[in-house]
């Protein structure tokens, strides 16, 4: 790989001696990961092997993801580079704490956290460019994710809802990425000598905030995915001296990870404890990681302006037809028609949601307030893939079984044919997966596979 000649020259006086390993990592291949889902159950994969376990995740394996198949689709499997996962793993909440992920796009670090979490407690997932947080919305229903509240805010708006609210805050900076050249060559193009202090400005503003965000005894995991100290110890030793409350938390440390190194920042040995992810030592790309507690009494005060509304603006009742939509659908499809409890409901963009936590969003830009069940049309309930992909077979009184084959028609759009009897709502299944939502009509399923996320297999 042709690396600028600048970045050559600056690790080779940062590395001395090993800067030769650490260049010539550049030209090996880069290391594929994925990770099961554990709030699938124990449902099996259909497409990949789980034969190369990676020791410090539970989920997590070296392999490829392939996207066009019912593993993948139906978020059994989560496709992830191997040190990232190592973000999620030292992060590691609690199922019941409160849960945020700053920048969150496109959902690998959330779906690691979910996963520990196990549907209880309240992850708040933000991303901060629109697009982006698409993938994200769609990362998170695939995942079946149910106590996930997903929102497009800068940092600096969440204080005024959240101040010191967080019990754990994840901060997986915007960076320089120059631990993701082998993975994506087009990052070597934005490199500059001065880009890691432009992306440090940036990292010590969503921190302002974060810092604004954690609760008293809160914890903070700050990651990049760049070598440089400007963006990584740096930014740590710059948070140790403003916030004098946060400790650094040890992280236990396989013999091919790094310690973070003092001498690149001020000295401060406490800096050790960070994680340097270096690809000529560690099977997987470039990476930092620094977990840091919370030792401040009372939440770091507010800034001056407007203060916290009472009350819950943003989450709009059911109407009465809206509940007899709902609990007409919900005796007909579910087992327990009562699992999603009804002071937890919220109606938004005619949309009907699930908090697990009931939480105040008034004023934010709000992207999914809780785990969609369906959508309110006119005098119908329709619901979403979203519900279907946070259900297991058990949950559900009509189940469809299908083939691989006809799942590739399913996704494609297709209606399917069936020897099922009854009608109304059924979810679609491939042995324990559910791939689906599907109407039973006259020996027919209708396809409500949504549009946007059909599969063309003939274009594979
Ligand atoms: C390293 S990526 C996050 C990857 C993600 N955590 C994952 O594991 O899939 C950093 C994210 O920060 C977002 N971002 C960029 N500028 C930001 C800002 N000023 N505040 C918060 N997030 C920002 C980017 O859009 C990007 O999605």
């Amino acid at each position: 790989m042709r690396l600028p000649d600048g970045f050559k020259e600056k690790y080779q006086k940062l590395l001395g001696e090993e800067a030769q390993p650490f260049l010539a990592s550049f030209d090996q291949a880069v290391e594929k990961g994925f990770r099961v889902n554990p709030l699938k159950g124990a449902a099996k994969l259909h497409d990949h092997s789980i034969d190369q376990p990676i020791s410090y995740s539970d989920w997590g394996y070296y392999g490829k993801v392939n996207g066009k198949t019912i593993d993948h689709q139906s978020g059994l499997v989560y496709s992830q580079e191997p040190s990232a996962m190592l973000v999620g793993e030292i992060a590691h909440p609690q199922p019941g704490q409160k849960v945020l992920d700053l920048c969150a796009a496109p959902g690998g670090k959330t779906t690691y956290l979910a996963s520990f979490m196990a549907q209880e407690g309240l992850l708040v997932t933000n991303e901060i460019n629109r697009g982006r947080a698409k993938v994200l919305t769609e990362n998170v229903e695939r995942f079946g994710i149910q106590n996930a509240v997903i929102l497009n805010e800068s940092p600096d708006r969440l204080v005024k809802k959240f101040n010191g609210y967080f019990d754990l805050i994840v901060v997986d900076a915007p960076c320089s990425g120059e631990g993701m050249f082998r993975k994506d060559p087009e990052a070597v193009e934005y490199w500059s000598l001065e880009y890691p202090e432009e992306c440090a400005r940036r990292q010590r503003e969503i921190l302002k905030s974060a810092m604004q965000l954690l609760a008293p005894n809160g914890n903070l995991v700050y990651s990049t995915c760049t070598f440089a100290p400007e963006e990584d110890e740096q930014i740590i030793a710059w948070l140790l001296e403003n916030y004098p409350d946060l400790k650094m938390e040890p992280v236990a440390r396989t013999e091919n990870m790094d310690a973070g190194r003092p001498e690149w920042a001020n000295g401060n040995p406490e800096l050790a404890k960070a994680i340097r992810l270096f690809p000529h030592h560690f099977k997987g790309e470039g990476h930092f990681i620094a977990k840091l507690s919370n030792h401040a009494e009372a939440a770091t005060p507010q800034p001056k302006g407007k203060r916290k509304k009472k009350g819950r603006a943003s989450d709009i009742s059911l109407d009465r037809e809206q509940q007899r939509l709902w609990q007409d659908f919900a005796n007909q499809f579910l087992v327990n028609p009562q699992s999603f409890a009804k002071d937890h409901l919220i109606v938004h963009n005619q949309r009907l949601y699930y908090q697990t936590v009931p939480v105040d969003l008034s004023g934010l830009r709000i992207v999914k307030p809780g785990l969609e069940l369906g959508e309110f049309k006119k005098r119908r309930f329709e619901p979403s893939l979203g519900l279907l992909m946070a259900l297991r077979k058990a949950d559900i009184q009509q189940v469809v079984e299908i083939t691989p084959e006809q799942w590739q028609k399913y996704v494609h759009g297709e209606e399917i044919a069936t020897e099922a009897a009854g009608k109304g709502w059924v979810a679609l299944a491939v042995d324990d997966i559910i791939v689906g939502p599907g109407k039973l009509v006259q020996g027919k399923v209708k396809n409500f596979y949504p549009k946007g996320l059909r599969i063309n297999f003939a274009l594979k």
